[in-house]
């Protein structure tokens, strides 16, 4: 056998070397799936003399394609420039460039972005005479690329919807926008896919041009394709069925986009004659971090069925360390990695730190900042950095100060107040002749010549930024955060946009009103002033090096692919992951999913694994207890090197506290918590007291949270309320407890949860 395939054990071997027909490589993580395929393309071109013009290799992401063709530079001595190594998107923009004419659009067509498709809509949804309250731009969005990656075209949506009110309507704005594109010779993202399979079908002579190019095909993480993806590669290799897919349906997590996870299961059906290699051989994990993985993805009913072995030995034991608080995990994870980097075990690229959503690395990146431990963020805006934390501050500051011009221009018009630039302009000239700040020529903006009209608007920024100023001498910047959001209608404005992307803001919100409550929380008598004098140190980041030795944060998802010597998944909590979202939705599916994406963690670790989690963690300002994740306890808990932190310390679980005779207490199952509701609590101390977590966080906690109970209620049993976290619901019971109501909602979305209607402020609706 050849030189270049040396490296690679039998099996690989036999997968690499398989050139001719479709072929599955099915396998699990760190097996050497993506290995594999850059050796096939090196074989094909060295061994079997193919064309590197003939090879096209699909992957997902930019960074993944870069990759695969350094790796391939790497292996093949000439032609590796003139393979086809390129993401879905980019390779369908490069056949649309030369070909889009043949559907009626001009060649240099335009790319819409999301902001634009957005202004589309709106348009739409206007000439349609339709109510944009109710045909928001985000969810409808989310309609037509839905539609789009069914390869549902307007007239079919139409025709699909049998006479339903709504989706008839949606089918005029889906047409509407459709035309509004073709108009502007624009696509969208969706559109390049869509529009190069209709291109192709239509078109013999150009899908025969690309297929005699084409003649092996490879595609990574297969997984996670789409139907229109699937269509494309469909066509392309219909000629020469050299296909050759690579993925493992136990990491399938983009469900949410579309993804298929039947294109991968039914692969053998869809090409007859198709070779299966499974590979089971792990060359990235030791065997207790396998035996992780294998336990949890076991309870997954809809797999293939494969278990990964490897020579890497057992290793260390896989930890999990049950913290107080999601403070006390932040500050331990970091002092572990300092640690181990100052006794020189590792180096911090060696180490990453995952978590479910993006909005939980704040918590660590300040910790990083604190300790002076280099910090890289993947897939993600420093948090600091992210748009609605940087309005919150600018308001913050205004309110503050109203000195810093750059805060108050960055919210004048956020949200939209309709003060034009004309106006800021002339305010802004008026502040340098008179020696003053922008917001002080707010103040007197009806003394401005040439303002006119808009003075008024102006006065109801500056009025508004004085209420809160009042406010902010009653009430902590948390709820501060609270009022603003909502009085300004910034949280009206979230909601227009994409569910995915309002939530993922909203979160970040949360986030900052945990991280403001936190700081009252242990500074008696704090101001506003003080605080934003706390954010401004941990916000700095300006000293960070992106090339240097770093620690790597980033969220699940965006792990996929990689590896590290030293892992830590933190946040393993019923709740947050797997997420409300996932555990209410009612499809046992979407538990599988999250299932899959902890797969996914757990196998990025190729020497230790740590997972983590907090009793208590603050959630949109309130204390929530939460029971360990469920994914802890599918562990092989007879491996589980256990730690619990009591105050002061961390304590090995003693071998006669085993995991199922902890799980009353520790998995929620027979406390008066279901498995899965969570307990916002106003009363700290009370609760903490019932649960007997008598730390010193706890009593901090209770001081700062103890609200006084309502004097009534204005909701009763059967009443729908709304909450500003789990939205709308009815309330099932209301309990008059000593000292504050205890309220049952179900929330329509978020399940049953129990509630301090002193701290949850439930509004009657
Ligand atoms: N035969 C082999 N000999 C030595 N190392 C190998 C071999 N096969 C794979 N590896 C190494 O194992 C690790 C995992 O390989 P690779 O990233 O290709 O796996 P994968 O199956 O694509 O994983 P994932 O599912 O996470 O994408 C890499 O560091 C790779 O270099
Ligand atoms: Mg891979």
């Amino acid at each position: 056998m050849s030189d270049i395939l040396q490296s690679l054990n039998p099996v690989q071997k036999e997968a690499a070397s398989c050139t001719e027909g479709p072929l599955l490589i099915l396998a699990g993580a760190g097996s050497g799936k993506t290995r594999v395929l850059t050796h096939r393309i090196a074989y094909l071109i060295e061994e079997k003399g193919v064309n590197p013009w003939n090879i096209m290799a699909i992957t997902f992401t930019n960074k993944a394609a870069q990759e695969m063709r350094d790796r391939v530079d790497r292996l093949v001595e000439f032609g590796a420039e003139s393979i086809w190594v390129a993401t879905f998107h980019s390779s369908c923009v490069r056949i649309l460039r030369r070909y889009i004419d043949r559907l009626g659009y001009d060649n240099h067509f335009t790319i819409y972005d999301t902001d634009d498709q957005k202004s589309v809509i709106r348009k739409a949804v206007k000439e349609l005479d339709l109510d944009p309250k109710q045909y928001r731009e985000g969810p409808l969005l989310g309609v037509i690329s839905a539609a789009k990656n069914e390869m549902i075209e307007p007239q079919d949506f139409e025709t699909q919807a049998g006479g339903d009110f709504r989706i008839c309507q949606e089918a005029k704005i889906y047409k509407a926008y459709q035309k509004t594109l073709i108009d502007n010779n624009a696509v969208d993202f969706d559109d390049l896919l869509l529009l190069t399979v209709r291109l192709l079908r239509e078109n013999r002579d150009i899908l025969e041009a690309y297929q005699e190019r084409l003649r092996y095909i490879m595609v990574d993480e297969y997984q996670d394709t789409n139907s229109v993806q699937f269509e494309l590669i469909r066509l392309l290799s219909g000629k020469y069925h050299n296909l050759c897919v690579v993925g493992d349906d136990d990491q399938s997590i983009y469900k949410f986009r579309g993804a298929d996870i039947t294109n991968i299961l039914s692969f053998e059906e869809t090409f007859p004659g198709a070779k299966v290699v499974k590979l089971e051989q792990n060359y990235r994990s030791t065997n207790n971090i396998l035996e992780a993985a294998n336990s949890v993805i076991a309870n997954n009913a809809h797999r293939k069925e494969k278990h990964l072995w490897s020579e890497n030995g057992e290793g260390k034991e896989v930890s999990f360390i049950h913290y107080e608080t999601a403070y006390g995990e932040a500050e331990d994870v970091i002092d572990k990695i300092q640690t181990s980097v100052h006794m020189g075990k590792y180096q911090y690229q060696d180490c990453a730190i995952l978590y479910r959503t993006n909005a939980q690395s704040r918590a660590f990146e300040e910790k990083c900042i604190k300790k002076s431990v280099p910090y890289r963020l993947v897939g993600g805006v420093n948090f600091y950095q992210r748009q609605e934390i940087k309005d919150i501050l600018a308001y913050l500051k205004t309110i503050d100060s109203g000195r810093d011009d750059l805060s108050v221009t960055r919210i004048v018009n956020v949200p939209k107040r309709g003060i034009g630039q004309v106006t800021l302009n002339k305010l802004a000239v008026y502040a340098s002749e008179h020696g003053m700040r922008l917001f002080q020529a707010m103040e007197q903006a009806e003394q401005i010549p040439g303002i006119g009209k808009a003075a008024d608007k102006i006065k109801g920024f500056v009025n508004q930024i004085m209420v809160f100023r009042a406010l902010a001498k009653e009430l902590d910047a948390a709820e501060l955060i609270e009022s603003i959001l909502e009085q300004t209608g910034y949280l009206e404005e979230l909601e227009k946009l994409e569910e995915d992307k309002a939530q993922a803001k909203q979160e970040n919100l949360d986030e900052f009103q945990n991280k403001a409550a936190d700081y009252y929380a242990n500074h008696d008598e704090a101001a506003l002033t003080d605080f934003l004098e706390e954010v401004a140190l941990v916000a700095d980041i300006d000293n960070m090096d992106s090339e240097a030795d770093s620690l790597t944060l980033m969220t699940l998802h965006s792990a996929k692919g990689l590896e590290f010597p030293v892992v830590y998944m933190t946040g393993m909590e019923e709740g947050l992951f797997p997420s409300y979202m996932s555990m209410n939705s009612g499809d046992p599916g979407d538990i599988e999913e999250e299932r899959r994406l902890c797969y996914v963690g757990i196998t990025r670790a190729m020497q230790q694994l740590t997972l983590t989690a907090a009793k208590q963690r603050m959630v949109h300002g309130n204390i929530q207890y939460s029971a360990i994740s469920r994914f802890v306890k599918e562990l092989p808990q007879e491996k589980l090197d256990w730690k619990e932190e009591t105050f002061g310390g961390l304590f090995k679980k003693g071998p006669s506290m085993t995991a199922n005779s902890l799980s009353g207490s520790l998995f929620g199952g027979s406390s008066s918590m279901s498995s899965g509701s969570s307990f916002s609590a106003s009363q700290g101390s009370q609760t903490a007291k019932k649960t007997n977590y008598d730390n010193v966080f706890d009593l901090k906690y209770a001081k700062a949270f103890s609200s006084p109970k309502p004097d009534s209620l204005d909701y009763k049993e059967g009443d729908r309320v709304s909450h500003i976290k789990f939205g709308k619901g009815t309330v099932l019971a209301v309990e008059d407890m000593k000292k504050d109501y205890q309220v049952t909602v179900e929330f329509d979305t978020a399940g049953v949860k129990k509630l301090f209607a002193g701290f949850a402020k439930l509004k009657k609706i």
